[in-house]
């Protein structure tokens, strides 16, 4: 299907191989897989699970990879000591943003997340973290502790939509800090356009063409296999309809798809539920729910958040950043303009920091094991880490407490009795999210989740509000 878009790439692949060639004589650039001339890494790049087919590759080629891809040059780092080196140490050069020509052509490229490091950076991100602080953050909790409360009234009622509750949860609270909007169902209008919304940024998250070849953006719509110009075409209407509503998509998704690993990870990993569920009880019993002033008094839970973190990062590929001006690391040539990847899967599994690291042992961040916690390969690294991160940490953590207090959280059973294990599927892409059966979609998909949501404490009184 791309056959024609090659074509039309060959000239200006021609040109930049020349170019970069002349340009980068004699300099050593950090190891890559084998490439073609001209072309570069463009036909071996890995378009699908990415993350995953970055991490084996640099069992081969190292914790800094380079590839070529038409004269642009893209680095993959692997390891925490790589990327805390560049993006955290030398943030000062490494805060760009590459072009995200499929979010631009749904329109999305004002948003901070892919704003480029400059004046209108510094005055957006000064405004969103002030408010966003870890003190500033605590203004907020009510309003977290009520959604995490109405949820459980949702999940109680219907627990087989415990995906849409969730939804709803992340939006009521973004909408309500944001905009001061109460969302009180899943019926609301804004819950239901950002719904709209985020079914275009997954279809759109499938154009990694794109990302590949900018200039592709420019065809016409009539141009074969330019399905992504039709596609942004066809939803320009709901855009518009949107451009003066309230909307923060991107970051409620983030959390929602946080929250469905936490529940994931909690499913499959029973002793860990378990031993989580005796920490809450002996420190807040069953009389209550869980409040934020109880989170220093339940360090296990803390471990099992942070493990399912590092089991399954949100983001799984993290969110490029760019040099801005060339670099050398570890003897490494690093050119002005290169895409800075920092593979968040292949840190989460870093030997050097987490040994073991595929077996799931929330017990690794407890004192005595002094694992760090996976802050970065969640939220990001220097200028451009997550501006949300105190507010959605908080978010997530509430609910676990919140389930872990009120569910057991098992697998359907067949007629027999026996356990159906969940059927599932991860796809790759900018976000790590649950997605619609079947469908191919460019992020981590958690399919026919399989969920049953028992009430553990069926006599408590609870005090929802
Ligand atoms: C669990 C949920 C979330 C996760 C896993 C997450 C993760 C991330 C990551 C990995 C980045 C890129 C960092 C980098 O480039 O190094 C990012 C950026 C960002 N996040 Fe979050 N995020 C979450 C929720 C939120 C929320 C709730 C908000 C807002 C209230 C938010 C606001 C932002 C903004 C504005 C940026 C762009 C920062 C910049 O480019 O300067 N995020 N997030």
């Amino acid at each position: 299907m791309f056959s024609a878009l090659y074509l039309l790439a060959l000239p200006f692949a021609l040109f930049a191989y020349l170019w970069t060639m002349r340009r980068k004589r004699n300099i050593l650039l950090p190891p890559s897989p084998p490439s073609e001339p001209i072309l570069g890494h463009l036909r071996t790049f890995p378009r699908i699970d990415q993350d995953q087919a970055f991490y084996e590759l640099s069992k081969v080629y190292g914790d800094v990879m380079h590839f070529n891809v038409l004269g642009k040059s893209v680095i993959i780092l692997s390891s925490t000591e790589a990327a805390t080196d560049l993006l955290d140490k030398r943030s000062a050069n490494y805060s760009d943003r590459p072009a995200f020509p499929a979010f631009e052509l749904l329109g999305w490229g004002r948003t901070l997340v892919f704003t480029p490091y400059g004046s209108s950076f510094h005055v957006q991100r000064k405004l969103l973290t002030q408010p966003f602080t870890r003190q500033g953050c605590a203004v907020f909790q009510p309003i977290q502790l009520q959604q995490a409360h109405m949820l459980l009234q949702n999940l109680v009622h219907s627990p087989e939509d415990y995906e849409s509750h969730i939804r709803r949860y992340t939006a009521a609270i973004i909408m309500q800090i944001t905009y001061g909007h109460r969302v009180q169902s899943d019926d609301d209008r804004y819950v239901k356009l950002a719904e709209q919304v985020n079914d275009t940024i997954l279809a759109m998250g499938r154009a990694t063409i794109l990302d590949l070849l900018p200039f592709l953006k420019h065809l016409p719509p009539w141009f074969p296999g330019a399905w992504f110009i039709r596609y942004a075409r066809d939803t320009q209407p709901m855009r518009d309809e949107m451009e003066n509503e309230p909307f923060e998509e991107v970051r409620r998704q983030m959390t929602w798809g946080t929250i469905l690993i936490f529940i994931f990870a909690i499913l499959l990993h029973p002793e860990a539920q378990k031993r989580a569920q005796r920490e809450i009880e002996e420190v807040i019993g069953s009389s209550r729910l869980p409040d934020f002033d109880d989170r220093d008094s339940l360090p296990y839970l803390e471990c099992l958040l942070q493990e399912s973190r590092r089991w399954h990062p949100t983001i799984s590929l993290g969110v490029p950043h760019r040099s801005m001006a060339d670099d050398v690391y570890r003897g490494m040539f690093i050119p002005k303009g290169a895409t800075i990847i920092a593979n968040a899967r292949a840190l989460s599994l870093d030997e050097n920091v987490y040994p073991n690291p595929h077996l799931f042992w929330p017990e690794r961040f407890l004192p005595e094991n002094g694992q760090p916690h996976p802050t970065s390969a969640m939220f990001g690294f220097g200028r451009r880490v997550c501006a949300g991160k105190n507010l959605a940490d908080a978010s997530v953590w509430i609910v676990a407490a919140t389930i872990l207090a009120s569910f057991d959280i098992t697998m359907v059973k067949d007629e027999h009795g026996k356990d159906l294990p969940p059927k599932v599927e991860f796809t790759r892409g900018l976000t790590s999210v649950v997605s619609e059966e079947g469908e191919q979609l460019p992020c981590t998909a958690i399919l026919a989740l399989n969920l049953d949501l028992q009430i553990a404490h069926a006599n408590t009184t609870w005090s929802i509000e």
